[in-house]
C-alpha cells in the first residue's frame, strides 16, 4: 500500500417521487462505503450481504468507474486497493448504483489530487448512470431537481432544495430484485399529450409543495402516468398501495426509482402505525417476502475522510 486512504460514505436515493421521472431525486440516511487506497495490485474485498454477488475483480463497478476517473484526468490507472460495504440493497430502486458509481468518483477524484470539481463529478456520474436524479441525491442530499442539458457535455442544470421538515418514509423493500435495465424496458416509446400534461402539472406542483413544506399537498401532488402505471405488471402490490396509502395515514407514495421497493411518506407515528398496518396486509395479500425501513432524508450527500497510512 502507498499513500493516503480515502473513506467515502454515500447516501442511497429514491429517484422520481412519483411524477419526476429522471428529474427527483431525495437522499436517505442509509449508506453505503468505499474506502479507496493505491496499492501494489488490486483487490477488491465486499463486505457485508447486500455486496454478495458483486464481482471481486476487475470488472467490478468501483474499480471501473475510478479507472475511467484517472483516464479522464490524464493519469496513469493505479492498482487499488478497494473495500466496500452497503446497508442499501442492490436492484431494489434505492439507488445502489448512482451511489456505488459516485462513491467511486469521489474517492478517485481524492486520489487523483481533485482534478475536477463536485459538479463535474456530477455530471460525469450523470453520463455513467444515465440520469441525473440518484446521482444528485448521492452527491448533494436532500432534494435534487435536475435534467439532461440540450447540449452534449455541458453541465448538468440542478437545484437542491432542503427536504421538509418532518418528512419521513417508510419504504416496502421485496425480496425479489428487479433491475433498472428491465424496469426501463418495459416503458412505451410514445405517450399521449394528456399523459405528459397530467405530468407535467403534478411534478410541478411536487416540486413547489416539497420547496414550501407543504406536506398536505404530496398526496395529490405525487401522480405519474409516464412509468408507474405500466411498471405495475412488474411489482405485485404497489397498485393496491400506491391507490390506498393516502386514506391509511401517508402523505403521499411512490415506487421508489425503478423498483420494486414502495415509498411512502408520512411524518407522525400514527400515520406510521396506520400504514404498516395497511402495506403488511396488501403484501401478505399478494404473497411476497418483503421488509420494511423507516427511512430519514439525508441532507448531507456524499462525506469523505481521509486518513495517512
Ligand atoms: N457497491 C457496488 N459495487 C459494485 N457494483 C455495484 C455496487 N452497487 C451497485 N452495483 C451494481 O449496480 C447494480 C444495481 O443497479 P440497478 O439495477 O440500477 O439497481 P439500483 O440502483 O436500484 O440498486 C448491481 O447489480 C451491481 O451490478
Ligand atoms: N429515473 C430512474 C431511476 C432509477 O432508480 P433505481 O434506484 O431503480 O436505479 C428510473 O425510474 O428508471
Amino acid at each position: 500500500m502507498n499513500g493516503n486512504l480515502v473513506r467515502v460514505t454515500i447516501p442511497a436515493s429514491t429517484a422520481n417521487l412519483g411524477p419526476g421521472f429522471d428529474a427527483l431525486g431525495l437522499a436517505f440516511q442509509l449508506y453505503s462505503v468505499v474506502e479507496m487506497q493505491k496499492s501494489e495490485q488490486t483487490t477488491i474485498e465486499l463486505v457485508g450481504k447486500e455486496l454478495q454477488g458483486t464481482p471481486a475483480d476487475k470488472s467490478n463497478l468501483l474499480y471501473q468507474i475510478a479507472a475511467q476517473l484517472f483516464e479522464k484526468a490524464g493519469l496513469p490507472v493505479p492498482e487499488l486497493a478497494i473495500r466496500a460495504s452497503s446497508d442499501a440493497p442492490l436492484t431494489r430502486g434505492l439507488g445502489s448504483s448512482a451511489a456505488a458509481i459516485v462513491g467511486a468518483l469521489v474517492a478517485a477524484n481524492q486520489l487523483a489530487g481533485e482534478p475536477f470539481t463536485r459538479d463535474q463529478l456530477f455530471e460525469m456520474a450523470t453520463r455513467l448512470e444515465g440520469h441525473p436524479d440518484n446521482v444528485g441525491a448521492s452527491m448533494f442530499g436532500g432534494i435534487v431537481v435536475a435534467t439532461m442539458p440540450e447540449i452534449a457535455d455541458a453541465p448538468i442544470p440542478f437545484i437542491r432544495l432542503s427536504p421538509p421538515v418532518g418528512l419521513q418514509a417508510l419504504v416496502v423493500i421485496p425480496e425479489f430484485p428487479l433491475s433498472t435495465e428491465k424496469a426501463r424496458n418495459v416503458l412505451p416509446q410514445v405517450y399521449s399529450k394528456q399523459d405528459v400534461v397530467y405530468n407535467v402539472g403534478h411534478s410541478s406542483l411536487l416540486v413547489a409543495a416539497l420547496a414550501q413544506g407543504r406536506l398536505d399537498l404530496l398526496g395529490q401532488a405525487m401522480g405519474d402516468r409516464l412509468h408507474q402505471p405500466y411498471r405495475a405488471e412488474l411489482v405485485p402490490g404497489l397498485k393496491d398501495i400506491l391507490d390506498g396509502a393516502t386514506a391509511h395515514g401517508a402523505l403521499g407514495a411512490a415506487l421508489s426509482g425503478a423498483g420494486p421497493t414502495i415509498l411512502c411518506f408520512f411524518s407522525t407515528e400514527e400515520e406510521r402505525e396506520q400504514l404498516q398496518e395497511f402495506v403488511d396486509r396488501v403484501m401478505n395479500g399478494h404473497g411476497i417476502s418483503y421488509r420494511v425501513m423507516i427511512l430519514q432524508p439525508d441532507e448531507h450527500g456524499v462525506q469523505v475522510e481521509i486518513h495517512q497510512t
